[in-house]
């Protein structure tokens, strides 16, 4: 229940963001509370951290606190269920805040990403042995290109250069809790938690994860997700 930074046990607290309202799926129920091949999505998700040895608390932001109470309260190691806000990073905020004392080890990954294997979470837990800032991410497959609000390519950027980033997140707590004050002080908003530290000047390194570690955004990825799991668990 705790990572061993320079001989010192520091624990490691989880946030999983699950207030949103999930617009892109449309449908009337939000996608975190949706079944994923007889599971719901936001079981699967916080199972997964509950099993983790590496693991003491899991804090989460809910947008239907009695719905996620009732599927994940008695879950081990959620230790709180918090209002989230109207935004992603509001909700990351407020179950930060809810995080015991410091120091500790922040690890936050979205509800909408029910694939994440052991593997690749127990290993960026022990990367943050070394490194204050962590984002799991994967080599971009695809070439991107830059576009103008006219739909004019712009740039097309080296690739080699180009990770998609995922979640978990991981950082010491302290660096996390930094990078969101000053990002309220400056009124900026980042789509991820890694855009907030990136500013504040600490380094951020990524964590090769894998491709199948996706969100759960739109329809076809939940049936990307079904098929995924199809042969597995
Ligand atoms: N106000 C919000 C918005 C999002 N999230 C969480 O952040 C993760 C990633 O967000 P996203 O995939 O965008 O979920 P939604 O906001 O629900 O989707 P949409 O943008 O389509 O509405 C999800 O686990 C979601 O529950 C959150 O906790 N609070
Ligand atoms: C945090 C994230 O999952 C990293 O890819 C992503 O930025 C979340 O975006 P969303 O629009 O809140 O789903």
């Amino acid at each position: 229940m705790s990572i061993d930074v320079g001989g010192v046990q520091v624990p490691v607290s989880v946030i999983i963001p699950a207030a949103g309202t999930g617009t892109r799926m449309g449908g009337g129920t939000a996608k975190q509370f949706l079944p994923l091949r007889g599971e719901p999505v936001l079981v699967r998700t916080v199972g997964l951290f509950s099993r983790c040895p590496l693991v003491d608390e899991i804090v989460i932001a809910a947008g239907n606190l009695e719905t996620t109470r009732q599927l994940v309260g008695h879950l081990p190691k959620v230790a709180r269920i918090v209002p989230g806000g109207q935004t992603r990073q509001e909700s990351v905020w407020a179950a930060l805040q809810a995080v015991h004392s410091r120091p500790r080890i922040v690890a936050v990954h979205d509800a909408a990403r029910p694939l994440l294997t052991p593997e690749v979470l127990e290993g960026v837990l022990c990367a943050a042995a070394l490194h204050p800032a962590l984002v799991v991410a994967v080599p971009v497959q695809d070439t991107i290109k830059q576009v103008d609000d006219e739909g004019r390519v712009v740039a097309t950027p080296d690739r080699r250069a180009l990770w998609a980033a995922q979640t978990p997140q991981v950082f010491w707590a302290d660096v996390l809790v930094r990078a969101f004050r000053q990002a309220m002080a400056d009124g900026f908003s980042g789509t991820d938690d890694a855009s907030l530290v990136e500013r504040t000047g600490v380094p951020v390194r990524v964590f090769r994860g894998e491709p199948g570690n996706i969100k759960l955004t739109t329809p076809a990825d939940f049936r990307a997700a079904e098929a995924a799991l199809e042969g597995g668990a």
